[in-house]
């Protein structure tokens, strides 16, 4: 392929240069390397092959970085990391040292906002412009949303207060809402049925008509003619954005240039809130992308593009994701009041196989996240069993509402909490390593941390079980490899299990590193506990352990802080048991993306690492005096 006029551009300032004639071919070339760097790292592919028009337009009409871009989730801007000098980085993305898949303020002026997750861009549009207008600055702020980001509660909290005056001043502020009809499943909602109305011009084509008939033969029918911009506001009904307080502007192809070029013109040099609806389609300009945007919104590693995504030859091995997934079908099965919910990640959550057998009780509800816990509430305070299918990190969003809705009232709401612990490429923003402090703090929740396989299907039967909110949390990918009994049986509730007796050191182990725990102990002849839950915590188990080693070490997939292990020293000290306790997890900082298991080693939790900390702490053979205990 040929990148001549691409490699010419090092920043936006160079494109800018060109005559415009050439911003299409600009685009073109884009389009080829974004697919190309994909398909050579994996990644997020279809929104960023639709966003490239939009992202030379912007950065040509905007004098960047001095306007400020936000771009919503950020999953979409390769393109604009091209453009913005990190052509040639594009080769690390994702990869361990390698740039991020989403918008850093620490790796470029261009990425004004950091993100990854949805709908906070017209919020910090809106901050970004009334700074300026504080700061007596005239730079714009641009946030670019797509449509189903669109359906969070946090963009209207942002429209709604971006639209009015605050002390007599507006901000600079404008929208742009990436329509391409599409979330990573299909979208849902009514916002998306609204939207879907005013692309096809059926909402202004009949409110307009309708408005003229009654008015034909009045003299204000006349002034209207003469003022079709009035118009939308006094005969016929204005756009939802409109009625926010946005000039509504679009629907626009968000693919043309010759369109998009002179629209963003007009607009940055218009002052208030502004708001332009594009149309694009995800996975432009790639056809394969185009025919299946739910396969391609991102590759999970490397492909051919004039193939596209194959099966691999060897059948991977079984994830969580698919555990859950295939217990959610059978528990639905067998108990009538099961009702599933996610929060727009049907595909993530393994829950197609359940839309597919149970339509009526599978409820996607769109990136809206406080809604599907509050929803689930009101579903168990009628004798519905909800199960909420959500990431540990978007479950973040929903905090208020697991506490307040769901737990005070002791609900029966199952929390299946995947992507727990690191997550590996998408970095920080999606890593679950807060969850087990999160929650366990919560009065009425328990807490389950399945080790393996077969694990997470009896506890997710367990947790279902239970007359209250129950987590179960569950990390992405496969585990050790253990194949899940279809028979479900409850686990004894609130009880670990000891896998092996050793001597002196005890290591207590929460969650899937049971498994790297085992193979340290082996090497220094440590007991092994699966504490299997971290509340209620066995604290029986932790009590005859400490009185019969030297020293316990806790391990877990998430922050040291507030954690499993926290939870053990806290159980020892109230029952006034004084011993030497390591607590291993993850440390009190973001961990960068990158292969998981590299990123699991730095952190010192696999095998050798958990070893490595043990010996640190306790000397080669491990010895340990107690009257010398320290925690
Ligand atoms: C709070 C939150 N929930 C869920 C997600 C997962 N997620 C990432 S992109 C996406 C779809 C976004 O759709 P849209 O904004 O229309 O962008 P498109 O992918 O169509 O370009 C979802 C659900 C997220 N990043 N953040
Ligand atoms: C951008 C975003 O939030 C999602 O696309 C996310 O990257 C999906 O992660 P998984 O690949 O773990 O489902
Ligand atoms: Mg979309």
């Amino acid at each position: 392929m040929d990148y001549s006029l691409l490699n010419s551009i090092d920043s936006p300032a160079d494109l800018r240069r060109l005559p415009r004639t050439e911003l299409k071919k600009v685009a073109d070339q884009l389009r080829a390397y974004v697919l190309e760097s994909v398909s050579k790292t994996g990644g997020h592919l279809g929104s960023n092959l639709g966003t490239v028009e939009l992202t030379v337009a912007l950065h040509y009409v905007f004098n960047t970085p001095e306007d400020r871009l936000v771009w919503d989730v950020g999953h979409q801007t390769y393109p604009h990391k091209v453009l913005t000098g990190r052509r040639d980085r594009m080769s690390g993305l994702r990869q361990l040292g390698g740039i991020s898949g989403f918008p850093r303020r620490d790796e470029s002026p261009y990425d004004t906002f950091g993100t990854g997750h949805s709908s906070t861009s017209i919020s910090a549009a809106h901050g970004m412009a009334m700074a300026a207008k504080l700061k007596g600055e005239s730079r714009k702020a641009v946030a670019i949303i797509g449509d189903g980001s669109m359906t969070a509660g946090m963009a209207f909290e942002a429209l709604n207060n971006a639209g009015v005056a605050h002390g007599g001043v507006l901000g600079d502020v404008l929208v742009i809402l990436n329509d391409n009809d599409m979330s990573i499943s299909p979208p849902v909602g009514a916002l998306n049925k609204y939207l879907a109305r005013l692309m096809s011009g059926s909402f202004y084509t009949a409110a307009r008509e309708g408005a003229k008939s009654v008015l034909k033969h009045t003299p204000l029918y006349e002034f209207a003619r003469k003022f079709e911009e009035h118009t939308k506001g006094m005969v016929v009904p204005g756009t939802i954005f409109e009625e926010f307080g946005f000039n509504y502007v679009g629907p626009i192809d968000g693919h043309d240039l010759e369109s998009l070029i002179p629209t963003l013109e007009n607009l940055r040099d218009k002052k208030g809130p502004q708001f332009l609806h594009i149309v694009t389609k995800k996975g432009a300009g790639y056809k394969l992308a185009e025919a299946d945007p739910v396969k391609y919104h991102a590759a999970s590693g490397k492909f051919d593009p004039a193939v596209g995504f194959v099966k691999p030859a060897t059948p991977p091995k079984l994830t969580f994701t698919q555990v859950f997934g295939d217990w959610l079908c059978d528990m639905a099965e067998a108990d009538p009041r099961l009702v599933g919910i996610t929060p727009a990640m049907r595909e993530g959550s393994g829950m197609v196989e359940f839309h597919k057998r149970f339509p009526q009780r599978y409820h996607d509800v769109g990136i809206a996240e406080q809604h599907s816990v509050t929803f689930a509430a009101g579903l168990a305070c009628e004798g519905v069993k909800p199960v909420v299918a959500i990431y540990s990190t978007f479950l973040q969003r929903a905090y208020d509402q697991m506490v307040h809705d769901v737990a005070i009232q002791n609900l029966p709401v199952l929390f299946a909490l995947d992507r727990a612990g690191l997550v590996g490429a998408d970095g920080a923003t999606h890593a679950g390593n807060y969850d087990i402090a999160y929650t366990r703090c919560i009065p009425n929740m328990a807490v389950l941390t399945p080790a393996d396989e077969n694990e997470c299907r009896q506890a997710l039967y367990t947790g279902f079980l239970h007359d209250g909110p129950v987590t179960v949390r569950y990390p992405r990918g496969s585990g050790a490899g253990v194949t899940p009994v279809a028979e479900m049986t409850a686990q004894p509730w609130g009880k670990g299990e000891l896998r092996r007796q050793g001597e002196r050191i005890a290591i207590l182990a929460f969650g899937t590193l049971l498994y790297p725990a085992l193979a340290a102990a082996e090497r220094l002849n440590a007991t092994v506990a699966n504490m299997r839950f971290v509340k209620p915590l066995d604290a029986e188990l932790v009590a005859e352990l400490a009185r019969t080693h030297d020293a316990l070490v806790t391990v877990e997939d998430g922050c040291i802080m507030g954690g499993a292990g926290s939870a053990v020293t806290e159980a020892l000290n109230a029952a006034g048991i004084a011993i030497p306790v390591l607590q291993l997890g993850l440390p009190d900082e973001f961990v960068e993306h990158g292969d998981p298991a590299k990123l699991m080693s730095l952190c010192g939790l696999d095998a050798a690492g958990i070893e490595a900390s043990i010996v640190k702490r306790f000397g080669e053979k491990p010895q340990v005096v107690r009257a010398a205990a320290t925690r």
